[in-house]
């Protein structure tokens, strides 16, 4: 049915123009759009299974329909001036506020006349701090393999669709805003080379399949790192080093030497972490550099690193103005990547002690220390949540200390929680989230609840003051949140 469809439009195409309206009117982009965002999932995957176009047929309309779905997904606000954009974050991390103020007024640990209105912040909002750059601003983009919506299974892309609903799209990414020229050109030269490839794709590693997904990071001289993710399923190591010997080609001397790549990285993921699964350099650089606010950092392929880095000298510069400076402190950056926060507020600190699971990040921040001739830094490898708890225990008391904490969109662990809020020697306390709901709302209000002995909250609660939001991801609608908590 669905290709009888496709040709009957492909021959209307042919004989007279057809607008994309009516295109999408009869066949139904718009018709699609409905029946995919409903919450009929056994509809969704009859759709998937009825419309699904057969490789090699290409309907008018239709890839752009995908592709502006994607860009709704993926980048909702692109459609509007960035202006607007700003205003719709603003608001949206004053209902954050405003949802912590609620909260804190139950707990009655917000004894402020200022609160005691139901529409009011938990503490002073500043105006949200503009992205210097706006567009084609990510120094990282993450493209996957799978079935295209002219259903070629090598698409390399990002998905409309969920895997848990089975109606997964993957659409090439070359209109999306916030992804830069760079990436969208390593992402076009590996589809061609993976339909050169004798190798099918891996759609879900339990069917098999080998090439899965490519990391593409770039720094602002242009550098450009990619890293191919393959699941070599029951591969040898002679078959596994002719793939790696085909793609090193492809990109050094074949159609992809276009992509000028600084490194080409390659992982045989068979399980999920770095540690289990290594990088392995196919050639170039081994690592990514980068400046920030006039310092260098080094950046490992499984690094973190900020992903709008012009946005990232903002970010840091902002925290920077909300720590009150003091010879004595001690600064605290708990989840610090290669160390980019404490690197930067080193020098109006007598110490800083940076926390971090990742191994190479770990590395990274120590070379990045010495790389900048900054002697006051040091930093831990392990899970915060084990080793800031005995880093505090080992502190006298009278050490005033500062913490710093940007974790992932999880939030802190509890024992983080409870290390930071019963150590008294930590009176400020600054809280960087790109997702201010959910387990981080929790953090904010263990922080500030009254003392618990149950959940053995028993220092004084915190009190947040003031807070800073900065637009690090135009196009989107995320936001970093940048609150002061003192007590
Ligand atoms: C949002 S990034 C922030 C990195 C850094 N502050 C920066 O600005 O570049 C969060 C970091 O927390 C690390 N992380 C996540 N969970 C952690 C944990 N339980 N313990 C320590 N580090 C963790 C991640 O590896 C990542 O580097």
């Amino acid at each position: 049915m669905a290709l009888s469809c496709a040709l009957r439009l492909m021959r209307l195409h042919t004989c007279r123009p057809v607008s994309l309206t009516r295109v999408s009117l009869s066949t139904g982009p718009d018709e699609d759009c409905r029946q995919l965002t409903g919450k009929n999932t056994a509809a969704k995957e009859r759709w998937m299974k009825e419309k699904k176009p057969r490789q090699g047929y290409s309907l008018p309309g239709l890839e752009s329909n995908w592709e502006e779905r994607l860009a709704s997904v993926t980048t909702p606000l692109w459609k509007l001036p960035y202006e607007e954009q700003l205003k719709v974050k603003a608001k949206s991390q004053k209902k954050v506020l405003q949802r912590l103020a609620s909260h804190l007024r139950e707990l009655g640990t917000d004894k402020r006349e200022i609160t005691q209105s139901p529409n009011e912040c938990c503490c002073h909002l500043c105006p949200i701090v503009p992205s210097p750059v706006i567009d084609g601003y990510r120094n990282k983009s993450t493209f996957s393999v799978n079935r295209g919506p002219d259903g070629n299974l090598k698409t390399v892309g990002l998905y409309v669709g969920t895997g848990r609903a089975r109606n997964i799209v993957c659409v090439r990414g070359n209109h999306l805003k916030n992804v830069p020229e760079k990436h969208k050109q390593v992402a076009q030269c590996y589809e061609e080379f993976l339909q050169q490839s004798t190798l099918d794709p891996c759609l879900l590693y339990r069917q098999g399949g080998h090439w899965c997904k490519l990391i593409v990071r770039t720094n602002s001289n242009g550098h450009t790192m990619a890293i191919i993710i393959f699941h070599p399923q029951d591969l040898n190591q002679e078959e596994l080093y002719t793939q790696k010997t085909l793609l090193k080609e492809f990109f050094t001397h074949g159609p992809g030497a276009v992509c000028t790549l600084t490194s080409l990285y390659f992982q045989e993921r068979t399980r999920s972490s770095h540690q289990q699964s290594p990088y392995q350099l196919l050639y170039g650089e081994p690592y990514m550099f980068e400046e920030v606010l006039g310092l260098k950092f080094r950046i490992s392929p499984d690094a973190f690193f900020q992903i709008n880095t012009a946005g990232a000298e903002v970010l840091y510069q902002t925290i920077r103005t909300l720590i009150p400076v003091a010879e004595k402190t001690m600064l605290l950056d708990v989840c610090c990547g290669t160390g980019a926060i404490g690197l930067s507020l080193a020098c109006q600190a007598f110490r800083v002690v940076g926390i971090e699971e990742v191994e190479q990040a770990v590395e990274d921040a120590r070379w990045n220390a010495a790389l900048n001739g900054i002697s006051n830094c040091e930093f831990h490898s392990g899970k915060a949540e084990k080793v800031l708890p005995q880093f505090l225990k080992s502190q006298k008391d009278d050490q005033p200390l500062v913490a710093v904490v940007n974790p992932s969109r999880s939030g802190l662990h509890y024992r983080v929680v409870r290390a930071i809020r019963n150590c008294k020697a930590i009176r400020t306390l600054v809280y960087v989230s790109c997702k201010p709901e959910g387990e981080t709302m929790r953090n904010f209000i263990e922080f500030c609840c009254p003392p618990d002995s149950r959940k053995k909250l028993e220092g004084e609660p915190f009190t947040p003051v003031s807070a800073v939001p900065v637009d690090m991801f135009p196009h989107t609608i995320h936001c970093e949140l940048v609150i002061l908590f003192t007590r």
